[in-house]
């Protein structure tokens, strides 16, 4: 069944001119011009009951413009939103009960009061019962080890401690859906693990379904199964991680270790992507040879140590695709000139 569905959805902002000084500002009050920018453009897509959703897409791509609609927070221009049978700015109450939001830049939290505070605001705001509440509380502090500092004041916390209870707290009342925007934003290595085995962990035993934007392609490759990638208001990518190398062709990552620097090596479609000293790392395109042939021939021309053969990370795949929407964008723009 489907729980979220999203049917051609487009946000335009709407901006007023401002005119500077007094008499500017009496001219923007009468002339009212504004200028438009479209966020998001008639984007559809739906979603299952327990999938996990990653939201990607570079910067202004309108990830976030698309949280806010699907949260109630903001209304869409146009097209049909419904998120667990409503439509969420309609039913903003409804909606809240059934969802839990984390923002990554933005907290909930209350600054000067101790994070116990907030879980008990939370509980008093969701009218949860004792046991839900006393419930979920030890479980979510146990799972996130909040209890060393579950007594100190939010401002406090660092960025990590703090988006850990942030996320508890999106989850006290049993949301259905988790929609967390960066929630990995700012954290170091570890702390970004742990957030990142939480989610998977709550999303596969405890079904929560969830949606997240990030620009981590680690949280995606990790939590999600399916990645919606957006560039400019337009989606563009809607499937697996696999399925996008596959489509994007099959590249192979191969590293080499040489005994001596080998110089330029005049394979075609083997391009030097990381030079480290006698260790060099080639992306390869796959193309009529295959790669352990040229690694083959490789080893035959230079005296070479070690040598792996892998699957390029997902990263690589991303930034083929963003390279591939730019030269796409800059075409469509020549062709518009002329
Ligand atoms: N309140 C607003 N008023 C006017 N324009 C806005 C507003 N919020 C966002 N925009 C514009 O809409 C576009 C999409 O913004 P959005 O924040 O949704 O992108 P994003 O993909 O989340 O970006 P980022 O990765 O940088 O967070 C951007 O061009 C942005 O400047």
């Amino acid at each position: 069944m489907s729980i979220i569905d999203v049917s051609g959805i487009t946000k335009v902002y709407r901006q007023y001119k401002r005119f500077p000084g007094l008499i500017g500002s009496l001219r923007s009050l009468v002339t009212r011009q504004y200028t438009e920018e479209v966020a998001v453009r008639n984007i559809s897509f739906s979603m299952e009951e327990g999938e996990a959703v990653g939201y990607l897409g570079p910067n202004g791509a309108g990830k976030s413009t698309m949280i806010k609609m699907m949260t109630g927070i903001l209304v869409p221009t146009s097209g049909q939103l419904s998120v667990l049978g409503s439509i969420p700015h309609e039913n903003r109450q409804h909606n809240s009960q059934h969802i839990g939001v984390v923002f990554g830049q933005r907290s909930q939290l209350w600054w000067d009061l101790p994070v116990r505070d907030s879980f008990d605001l939370h509980k008093y705001i969701y009218k949860l019962s004792d046991d839900t509440y006393h419930r979920n509380l030890t479980m979510y502090s146990e799972l996130l080890s909040l209890s060393s500092f579950i007594e100190k004041p939010v401002r406090q916390l660092s960025l990590g401690q703090r988006m850990r209870v942030e996320i508890a707290m999106a989850l006290l009342h049993d949301p259905r859906i988790l929609f967390l925007d960066e929630p990995t934003i700012g954290l170091d290595v570890m702390a970004k693990e742990q957030i990142r085995e939480f989610l998977r962990m709550i999303n596969k035993e405890k079904k929560v379904s969830i949606v997240l934007t990030t620009h981590d392609m680690k949280d995606i490759e990790e939590i999600c199964h399916r990645m919606i990638v957006v560039n400019k208001g337009n989606m563009v990518y809607d499937g697996s991680v696999e399925q996008l190398r596959r489509t994007l062709g099959d590249q192979r990552q191969v590293i080499i270790d040489f005994r001596e620097e080998p110089g330029a090596i005049g394979i075609p479609g083997m391009q030097l992507m990381k030079n480290e000293g006698l260790r060099k790392t080639y992306l390869f395109e796959k193309s009529d040879r295959t790669v352990f042939d040229c690694v083959n021939q490789i080893a035959r021309e230079h005296a070479v140590e070690d040598a792996s053969i892998e699957s390029v990370d997902i990263d690589s795949v991303i930034r083929k695709l963003y390279k591939k929407l730019e030269e796409e964008d800059r075409a469509n723009a020549h062709e518009r000139r002329a």
